[in-house]
């Protein structure tokens, strides 16, 4: 997935505020990467554009084979619901619902059936299997979070795209979750797009993008919690 000089302008005039700036970065496929920067630097709307949520005012955002500009809003509908999985801070789980069918439930949603033995390896590999039938308000926040990341997982999407997935977290219980996404990254092959403010979050992934007023400030592979939190520290210097 990528974002090719892509920039968002909200509102017109001049009240118009320039969210991203020209943006051009790069997810290979079975990749972690963390967006970092100050706030108000760009970090929700780079997410929003890359996940099909926002649209950009210029640029383009290319996933697997599909450019997503140019899309109905019915398309980018369809493709968010099968190709993209959502993280959110606040778990975003369904009170009424068991887990297994919270989990279950973009696939009902698309109108498929539900495959149970790949429910099951799902529900497995998030350290769920036996909570299958509870609700949502029995377990912790940090099993409600595996909970979320599970329902990201069902439809096999292309990306997942993680807000502040440890924003709510105990550190124990933010540990298991980036561990997790970690685990899914490197035992599933898939890709992940985290914003966080967490350094110690954003050293689990592969890359760090760094963003700053809109525009990306430089990228750190293989990060250290440090070489993070000392880049955040001179990303206001030019
Ligand atoms: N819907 C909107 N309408 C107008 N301005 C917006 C809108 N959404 C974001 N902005 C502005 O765009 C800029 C970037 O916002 P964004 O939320 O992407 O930053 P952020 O890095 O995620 O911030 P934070 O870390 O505080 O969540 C900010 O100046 C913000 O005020």
């Amino acid at each position: 997935m990528r974002l090719d000089g892509v920039s968002k302008e909200y509102g017109s005039g001049k009240n118009a505020v320039r969210a991203l700036d020209g943006v051009t970065a790069g997810f290979p496929r079975g990749t972690f990467t963390a967006v970092m920067g100050p706030s108000g630097s760009g970090k929700s709307t780079f997410l929003h554009c890359a996940a099909g949520l926002d649209r950009p005012t210029a640029g383009r955002v290319v996933l697997g084979d599909t450019e997503l500009s140019g899309r109905s809003e019915t398309e980018l509908t369809e493709l968010r619901r099968d190709r993209i999985g959502f993280v959110f801070q606040a778990y975003n789980l369904l009170g009424a619902l068991t887990v297994a069918d919270n989990v279950t439930l973009p696939v009902r949603l698309a109108g498929k059936s539900v495959d149970r033995g790949h429910l099951d390896t799902v529900l497995a590999a998030v350290g769920l299997a036996e909570q299958h039938d509870r609700r949502p308000s029995q377990l912790s926040g940090g099993q409600q979070q595996r909970v979320a990341i599970a329902r990201a997982l069902v439809t096999r999407p292309d990306l997942v795209c993680a807000d502040e997935p440890t924003g709510a977290l105990d550190s124990r219980s933010g540990r298991q979750v980036l561990d997790l996404l970690r685990k899914i990254v490197d035992e599933l092959g898939q890709t992940v797009l985290m914003v966080t403010h967490d350094p110690v979050a954003a050293a689990r992934a592969d890359t760090v993008v760094f963003l700053a007023d809109g525009r990306v400030a430089g990228e750190l592979d293989r990060p250290s919690a440090e070489r993070i939190a000392e880049r955040m520290t001179h990303l206001g210097d030019s």
